[in-house]
């Protein structure tokens, strides 16, 4: 009897790096704390991923304990960090995954951190807007944010939470109060439009997704996400129809995704995908590789406006190099001057919510 008991019982063995500050040995469910031999310090970058127990942030989260350049995982979250956390971390790659659960362990998932990736927020359901999110989420970003201006405010900031052409330029105003104002170091993250426009122009040239580079500028909803059919790689030629279609398909593809799930959320999967080919670029780029170049919303001059999204190449200080847009056809000089109309008054919003 008393061995069924034992049997189970349940005993967990956490290893240190695991447990949460205030951990007490006992409890229902037995918890051992076994200390491990240290690891030879693994080189590598350190990263938190806030949001993570999130639809994005847990596939995120996998694919990031994937990626042999990251030595450390920070998982932060508000709600389940702790179960993700002890998941993730019994893959067998070289990162070392530790949980943060709730503010007032914010600091401690934020110090020391290289990367910084923030898919925290309330994503849209069908009728909405990604401005719609905007009450909600500009706080989390602004509290978040503070953590980072206090904790690591060196890191580079992937910025994920929407709408991001709001919450970039909120992330930017605290960042300036902080008095830590990098622009280099501050991108919204775009790279699904980028995705997106990439699958859908090879489904229409009957190409591999993989051959294909359309650049997508501007921002991150509706008609502010405007990709450059005229600068498609291999060089492509398209009937106004296919273009109509294509421009149509990118600016839509959120609400594609968000009609589909009926109310359980916007997309998760390609965003993680997305996201996680968006840090390996930045963390190639802050390794001294060359040539890394990807699209991304951005401090810009580009246009008149503070912010905007093009290809930019990154480096050791982040966003080192933020590129014209090249030649536009006049589809896209139209398009444009739709995008900056929408574009002006949504980073607007972000700077005075801050600024009041
Ligand atoms: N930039 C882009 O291309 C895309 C952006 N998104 C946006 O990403 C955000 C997250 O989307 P999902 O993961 O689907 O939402 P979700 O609701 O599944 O996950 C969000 C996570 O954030 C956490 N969270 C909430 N407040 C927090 C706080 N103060 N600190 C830390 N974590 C907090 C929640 O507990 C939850 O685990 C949404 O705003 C969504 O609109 C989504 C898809 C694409
Ligand atoms: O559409 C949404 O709400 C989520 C998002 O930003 C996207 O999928 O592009």
């Amino acid at each position: 009897m008393e061995a069924n008991a034992q049997a189970n019982r349940r005993i967990a063995t956490i290893t240190n790096h695991l447990l949460p500050p205030n951990f007490q040995e006992g409890g229902d469910v037995h918890l051992k704390r076994v200390d491990c031999r240290a690891k030879g310090g693994a080189p590598g970058f350190k990263v938190a991923i806030l949001g993570a127990a999130g639809g994005i942030g847990q596939p995120l989260a996998l694919l990031m304990k994937m990626n042999p350049l990251v030595s450390v995982l920070h998982l932060y979250d508000v709600v389940n960090a702790p179960g993700v956390t002890a998941d993730v971390s019994h893959m067998d790659t070289g990162a070392v995954v530790r949980g943060f659960l709730g503010q007032p362990q914010l600091e401690s998932a934020l110090t020391g951190m290289d990367l910084v990736i923030i898919p925290a927020g309330v994503p849209r359901k069908p009728g909405m807007t990604r401005d719609d999110l905007f009450k909600i989420n500009a706080g989390i970003v602004r509290t978040l944010c503070e953590g980072i201006a206090k904790c690591c405010p060196n890191a580079v900031v992937n910025l994920i939470s929407n709408p991001v052409n709001s919450t970039v330029a909120v992330a930017a105003e605290v960042f300036k109060k902080a008095g830590t104002y990098d622009p280099k170091r501050l991108l919204g993250v775009t790279t699904l439009d980028v995705v997106r426009a990439n699958t859908f122009v090879a489904e229409v040239l009957g190409l591999d997704p993989r051959e294909v580079d359309v650049p997508v500028v501007g921002g991150h909803a509706g008609v502010t996400i405007l990709p450059l059919l005229s600068q498609v790689k291999p060089p492509s030629s398209f009937s106004p129809g296919e273009v109509d279609y294509l421009t149509d398909r990118i600016q839509n593809g959120g609400t594609e995704v968000v009609e589909a799930k009926a109310g359980a959320g916007s997309a998760t999967l390609s965003m993680a995908y997305a996201a996680a080919k968006f840090a390996d670029a930045c963390l190639r780029g802050l390794k001294g590789e060359a040539g890394v170049v990807e699209c991304a919303f951005v401090a810009s001059e580009v246009t008149e406006l503070p912010f905007f999204a093009t290809k930019v190449r990154l480096g050791r200080a982040g966003a080192e190099e933020v590129y014209q847009l090249g030649p536009l056809n006049e589809y896209e000089r139209m398009g444009l001057e739709k995008a900056k109309k929408e574009l002006a008054e949504s980073i607007q919003k972000g700077i005075d919510f801050i600024r009041g």
